[in-house]
């Protein structure tokens, strides 16, 4: 399908950029890339093309808005609809869906995403999905825990107070207002992505590329002019799974790298499908379906919750064994206690790994709760 993505705020702009470099040269999916942010260096240290970068907000908020979320949403209220005309985007219509990126935690992002996403919601029939990271613990907890953590936004906080104090509560109020606005909200946890003891700055880019992988594999779709996938999953297959009704999504992921035969311009036509046992496929098959359904989900969760699910399998047409792919989808029905369910291959002849993309929607997740009982002790946010 094609995306139109934003990033907004910095954590937005940052997983942008990283979409942008994860979108694979022979299979793109990507209709426009646009950044806007209240900080001028951030945006700047994107590789987004200029043309569509776009700093917002009085000269005083350069440098970002500190996690104040109530001014992050006045400026967005004010300045949404001048960020979009200004923004060249690409013939309307050209999207099949538009992606919102932003760090929940923040106040440029969170403040700005619902009017945002609204705006886009009245000016194009596709399906507005948000993407959204969720702040760490390390983020709002002061390291000793036997100290409470201070009040949102509050004056007095000490030096050693935690980066974000106001995270889980700017987060916690964004997704409210998102609830009933975006489509879907795809999730990533930063809290089970950061090492132990990492910090979000040394950690981000990581994460950010783990992420756009995940998005990579699920919106670029099946096959390509020189190979056609069996079962092509194409924009109305995804909005099916995403819903519209802001269901809260995770992201699964799994690959295993396989034996290719080299370039097949330099080896000639014969080197192309090389002999693969049967046997060897249906085990990379199943392995990378097994890790996408059972491995690390962009956000913890029980499958069992999932309302809907999506399973994509890839990779060099050799390797994909139809009946271990049929298989993979019925692992995934029975894995989720929905029963909207569906798969399709995505043959790249070029590549020289098999993957399984997993889409799990309308999931219930602890870490929600776990952060909105977070918000109640650090200072909930209107
Ligand atoms: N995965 C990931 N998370 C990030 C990144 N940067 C920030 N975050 C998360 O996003 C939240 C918001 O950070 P930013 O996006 O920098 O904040 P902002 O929206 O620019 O808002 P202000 O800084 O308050 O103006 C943080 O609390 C982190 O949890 C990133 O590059 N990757």
């Amino acid at each position: 399908m094609q995306l139109e993505v934003i990033g907004v705020g910095g954590a937005g702009c940052r997983i942008a950029d990283a979409i942008r470099a994860a979108e694979p040269t022979d299979h793109s999916f990507l209709t426009d890339v646009f950044a806007f942010d209240t900080d001028e260096s951030d945006l700047n240290r994107t590789v987004i093309p200029e043309s569509n970068r776009f700093r917002y907000g009085p000269d005083e908020s350069d440098g970002g808005l500190a996690g104040y979320l109530e001014r992050g949403r006045t400026l967005g209220r004010d300045r949404v609809d001048d960020l979009l005309e200004s923004a060249d985007r690409a013939t309307p219509g050209a999207a099949d869906g538009v992606l919102v990126a932003v760090g929940l935690g923040g106040a440029t992002g969170g403040g700005a995403a619902p009017a945002l996403v609204s705006a886009l919601q009245q000016r194009t029939d596709a399906p507005v999905y948000v993407l959204a990271t969720l702040p760490a613990d390390r983020e709002f907890t002061r390291a000793d825990p036997s100290e409470s953590a201070p009040l949102a936004g509050d004056p007095n906080a000490t030096t050693d107070a935690p980066p974000r104090p106001t995270a889980a509560a700017n987060a916690v109020a964004t997704l409210e207002r998102l609830d009933g606005v975006a489509s879907a909200i795809i999730t990533f946890d930063n809290e089970d992505w950061l090492r132990p003891g990492e910090t979000l700055a040394d950690g981000r880019d990581r994460c950010n590329r783990e992420l756009a992988t995940r998005v990579a594999a699920v919106f670029t779709g099946g096959g390509s002019a020189d190979s056609v996938a069996q079962t092509v999953i194409d924009a109305s297959d995804i909005r099916r799974i995403l819903g519209d009704q802001s269901s809260v999504v995770a992201l699964g992921y799994g690959d295993q790298t396989v034996e290719t035969n080299g370039s097949r311009f330099g080896l000639g036509l014969l080197s192309a499908e090389p002999d693969i046992e049967t046997s060897e496929a249906v085990s990379a098959v199943e392995t990378v379906v097994r890790k996408g359904i059972r491995g690390k989900l962009t956000l913890e969760c029980d499958p069992e919750t999932a309302e809907r699910g999506l399973l994509i399998v890839g990779g060099p047409p050799a390797w994909l064994n139809r009946r271990a792919i049929a298989e993979g989808r019925r692992t995934l029905e029975s894995a989720i206690g929905g029963s909207g369910i569906l798969g399709g291959d995505a043959p790249r002849p070029d590549g020289d790994r098999v993957f399984a993309a997993v889409v799990l929607a309308g999931i219930r997740s602890d870490r929600l709760a776990e952060l909105r009982s977070a918000a109640d002790r650090t200072g909930r946010v209107d």
